[in-house]
């Protein structure tokens, strides 16, 4: 049976939601929704936001097909027929607002707001947030490498190791936005654009009768973009003198030998060894590759330990973000439509203050100080606050800590939320991947070191305006002592 693919990539307790709502008359009532995750992942101090240009797709692909509705019609929950009707009919029709992909975004800020039919904006809460989560996910784990690797060259080398197909297409892309320079993905290169690159695997040199066979018809095969795997028998007393063979007969025919590729043992011990002996024999300008289950923390302590790696292959640490496998970014309600067609603040309480939501539509801004270029804070507030725009002095208060309040008077305020669609049409011109990357690269440039550094920065805040604040606990005082 045919499937459109994308409309039941959502939770079914969604549909259920949606048919409840249907049977209640309130499908069609105003609700706003916000996705953003609590904590940041592999305890860095920032996250980059990304995910969005395969959001804008789903959004734009959401039909209910006839598949999709007879397949609904088997369900046990025996939805009436003029609700797979209604379904049949829909289309999304409400206004999302999102973050740039590249964006360092940080704990409790709305990445994405959806204002639309209860129907519809429930339905996208699954699909939203496992786009969202993932590519965030990804694209900060290659911050991380990219802030320690330098101006070396980092490849993404892990679709083998990827939570299947999807994740190493997206994961790649992230990992590109977000710094990498190139993959061995090629249907990533393919459908994105990526730069790719590619050395050979242990079976090449296997299947020769020597390893200097293989070397030498690869290098034939390939010529001018040479990389040799040098560690399939003994790396210094095998690979290396091999390629370095051949490094030579290459030049004397004017051709080069690119780099050689270390895949096991000691990286430091084996790359300096290795940069000893071909400095030696007049091959200076080949490069060394590494891999092997690299990941930002292998890749800071081979550098300290003095390792001479150009470029490095990184693989299952990135695409599975082996150390922290999730983001837990959540989709909250923070207004529905009252009665007489306003919008009603709402907000979810919990017994961890940090988890209570905040309540309404709000406004993003970054607070920049324009003496120094750098960041100050990230500021909510609700859209009738025009303080902010006409640039006068704001109070910011910490939701978290309200004893931390500060005061700012002189900044510049970029706002962060960016409409993408409005009233279902799409009113965004989504940016090239390059053009994503360079943005990236600027937002780093707006944070001072201590909020970008490895290990254990800076915390940079997320402020609320007065009145959110008011409004906030207002609403807990009103839910906790009804
Ligand atoms: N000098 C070094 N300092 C810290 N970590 C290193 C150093 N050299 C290599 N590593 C890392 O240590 C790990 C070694 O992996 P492993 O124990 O599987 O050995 P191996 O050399 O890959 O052996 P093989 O592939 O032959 O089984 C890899 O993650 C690698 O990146
Ligand atoms: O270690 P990762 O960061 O995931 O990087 C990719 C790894 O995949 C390849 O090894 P694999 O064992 O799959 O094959 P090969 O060694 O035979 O090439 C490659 O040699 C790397 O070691
Ligand atoms: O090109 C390579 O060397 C490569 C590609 C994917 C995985 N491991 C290595």
């Amino acid at each position: 049976m045919q499937s459109s693919g994308v409309v039941l990539h959502t939770d079914k307790y969604q549909i259920n939601m949606m048919y409840a709502h249907w049977i209640n008359g309130t499908h069609n009532r105003k609700a706003v929704f916000e996705a953003f995750f609590r904590k940041l992942p592999f305890g860095n101090g920032y996250a980059v936001y990304a995910g969005l240009e395969r959001i804008v797709a789903y959004i734009q692909n959401l039909r209910f097909e006839e598949s999709d509705l007879v397949y609904l019609s088997e369900q046990e929950e025996n939805y009436d027929p003029a609700f797979l009707e209604e379904l049949r009919q829909f289309r999304f029709t409400g206004s999302l607002y999102s973050v740039k992909e590249g964006t360092l975004v940080f704990p409790n800020e709305p990445l994405i707001r959806v204002e639309g039919r209860m129907l519809e904006a429930q339905l996208v809460e699954t699909a939203l947030l496992n786009y969202m989560n993932y590519q965030t996910l990804i694209a900060t784990k290659a911050s991380r490498i990219k802030q320690i690797a330098g101006n070396d060259i980092l490849m993404e080398f892990g679709t083998r190791r990827a939570q299947e197909a999807d994740a190493a297409l997206w994961g790649t892309r992230a990992a590109y936005l977000a710094g990498f320079d190139a993959t061995s993905n090629m249907l990533a290169g393919k459908m994105f654009g990526i730069p790719t690159k590619g050395t050979h695997a242990h079976s090449w040199v296997q299947s020769h009768d020597s390893e200097e066979l293989a070397f030498e018809r690869f290098a034939e095969a390939l010529p001018g973009q040479v990389t040799l795997l040098v560690d399939t028998y003994d790396t210094l007393k095998s690979g290396v003198p091999h390629a370095i063979e051949l490094g030579k007969k290459l030049q004397q025919q004017g051709k080069k030998l690119a780099a050689v590729r270390l895949d096991s043992g000691d990286l430091a011990y084996l790359s300096i060894k290795t940069r000893e002996m071909l400095d030696k024999a007049g091959l200076e300008d080949v490069q060394i590759v590494a891999s092997n289950d690299l990941d930002e923390h292998t890749i800071l302590n081979l550098k300290v330990q003095g390792a001479r790696i150009d470029s490095w292959g990184v693989g299952t640490q990135l695409i599975t973000a082996a150390d922290q496998p999730t983001l837990g970014g959540v989709y909250k309600l923070v207004a529905r439509e009252g009665e007489d067609g306003s919008y009603l603040p709402t907000i979810k309480i919990s017994g961890n203050p940090e988890k209570v939501t905040t309540p309404g539509i709000k406004e993003m801004y970054r607070l920049i100080d324009p003496a120094t270029g750098k960041a100050v804070a990230d500021y909510l507030c609700y859209p009738e606050e025009q303080q902010v725009l006409k640039g006068e002095p704001i109070e910011l208060i910490n939701p978290s800590h309200p004893y931390l309040n500060k005061k700012v008077t002189n900044y510049r305020a970029e706002p962060l939320l960016t409409p993408v669609f409005v009233e279902g049409e799409l009113v965004y011109e989504l940016p090239t991947l390059e053009e994503i990357r360079a943005y990236h690269r600027e937002q780093l440039g707006l944070f001072w070191p201590e909020y970008l550094r490895m290990l254990n920065p800076e915390h940079y805040r997320l402020h609320i305006s007065e009145l959110m604040w008011t409004t906030k606990t207002q609403l807990m005082k009103a839910y906790l002592y009804k």
